[in-house]
């Protein structure tokens, strides 16, 4: 059957060009709906590319602020990494909370913030899972944390959307997961196997089959590990996280399809009812252009960048950014030169081609060359010394000297200088705070 004319059902054969999702039978019928079709039509369309696979480009010109889309997620639910102590999400609202102590769900005993919880109930958040966690063998109980395993409740609910929800189910099954990268002999499958796969199988639906045979009915058709493994992979590949009061991880019809560029021409926020997304055009983007986002942290350096995107997303990035030694003038993974015999020369030293992992570091001011092994052990030293001050409560002289130890060797516009920098900041005016606090004490005391 042909496409109907969205205006008077009549057959068409005019697709609206930027969209592609609506008909109708001439040109007249497209400009009387505009009015209706705008607020719904999207400038992008779906390509096919050869290194991205399937990716966003932009039908027309996009200005600055305007909605490139918005949309729902297929599914949300807690972040699916593994918690050994402290708050975990509470699996009907995600909140984070204490598990020692706190209320548990009525139908499968887990942790929960409070038995009035909206999400519990809602079969789209903890609802559903509810009756297979409770299945759980109670035998195989031991501690708190070791068998209330909030990271394997996301892939639950995409393994029950099966049955509520085939058709959000099938586009998840059709998300890229990278399983070549992530083959039986490779940590991520190992991990997955024991954390995920085994948990799963083992406490629940291991008795759900004892049910399944005794009833006749069957719950869920496909739990094998192979899917289980599946959409794990499409999780980390694919999954947004969302950013709020809560820690969730979302999958999402659409925008799971924009690429990473190191410098994004959108940015995106979440709407606390629902998660719903809504991304915006951060640059102006022109017809033909593609749609990209940031999948990895923007204030960190090349190599770091580069590192994480191809443990977590498998590609080498090989944007604009990575490939100019200063970061398109930023110089934020550049170092001081540290010059010959011991006397800095002033100079800066960067990489010849940071898109090499075997790039060679020169000054441009003396001879002196680094290997890029060298430059990473450095700096991922200077990080490691950078975290462990960070956590460790420090007062402002501290950091003020770790401050000065770094700029020794690294450029001041370095991305770990600009990390001290950021809590140097919040602890100063902590400190005026205080001394304002104390003087104006000290005046009301003298009047
Ligand atoms: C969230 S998915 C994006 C949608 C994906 N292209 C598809 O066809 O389903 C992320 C994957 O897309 C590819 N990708 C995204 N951005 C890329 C980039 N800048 N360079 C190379 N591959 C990229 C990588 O394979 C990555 O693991």
């Amino acid at each position: 059957m042909g496409d109907k004319c969205a205006e008077c059902g009549e057959p068409a054969e005019l697709k609206c060009s930027a969209c592609k999702l609506v008909s109708y039978c001439g040109k007249e019928h497209q400009k009387k709906d505009w009015k209706n079709h705008k607020a719904v039509c999207r400038p992008f369309e779906i390509l096919e590319d050869p290194v991205l696979g399937k990716c966003l480009v932009a039908t027309r010109d996009i200005k600055p602020g305007d909605i490139v889309m918005a949309e729902y997620p297929l599914v949300y639910g807690p972040r699916p990494h593994m918690v050994e102590e402290g708050p975990v999400p509470c699996p009907g609202c995600c909140r984070l909370i204490i598990a020692e102590g706190s209320p548990r769900c009525e139908g499968c005993d887990f942790p929960i913030c409070h038995p009035g919880c909206e999400g519990l109930r809602d079969m789209d958040r903890h609802g559903h899972e509810c009756m297979i966690l409770g299945l759980r063998d109670v035998k195989a109980i031991n501690g708190l944390h070791d068998f209330y395993r909030q990271d394997a409740l996301l892939t639950l609910r995409c393994l029950l959307l099966q049955n509520r929800h085939p058709k959000k189910f099938e586009q998840i099954m059709g998300m890229m997961e990278h399983m070549d990268r992530r083959g039986k002999n490779t940590e991520v499958y190992k991990d997955i196997d024991s954390r995920i796969a085994d948990y799963l199988i083992d406490n629940f639906f291991a008795p759900m089959k004892i049910l399944e045979g005794r009833t006749g009915k069957q719950a869920l058709h496909d739990i094998s590990r192979e899917t289980i493994h599946k959409i794990c992979g499409v999780i980390d590949v694919n999954g947004l996280e969302v950013n709020m009061d809560a820690e969730v991880s979302a999958l999402y019809p659409t925008a799971y399809l924009m690429e990473h560029n190191c410098l994004p021409n959108t940015t995106h926020i979440f709407d606390k009812n629902g998660y719903k997304i809504t991304v915006k055009a951060a640059l102006p983007i022109n017809t033909g252009e593609h749609i990209s986002t940031m999948y990895t942290h923007c204030l960190w350096g090349t190599q770091a960048r580069r590192e994480h995107l191809r443990e977590t997303k498998y590609f080498d990035c090989k944007c604009v950014r990575c490939s100019d030694p200063t970061e398109l003038g930023s110089y934020l993974s550049a170092l001081k030169c540290i010059g010959t015999d011991d006397e800095p020369c002033g100079g800066t030293q960067l990489p010849l081609d940071p898109t090499n992992d075997e790039t060679q570091w020169t000054c441009d001011k003396c001879p002196v060359k680094l290997t890029n092994a060298e430059v990473s052990y450095l700096v991922n030293g200077i990080g490691e010394e950078v975290d462990n001050v960070q956590l460790s409560n420090p007062t402002v002289r501290e950091l003020e000297s770790l401050l000065n130890k770094m700029l020794t060797f690294l450029h001041p516009n370095h991305y770990h200088v600009y990390s001290v920098k950021h809590s140097l900041i919040q602890l100063y005016g902590r400190w005026t705070l205080r001394r304002s606090y104390l003087a104006n004490i000290r005046c009301v005391q003298a009047v």
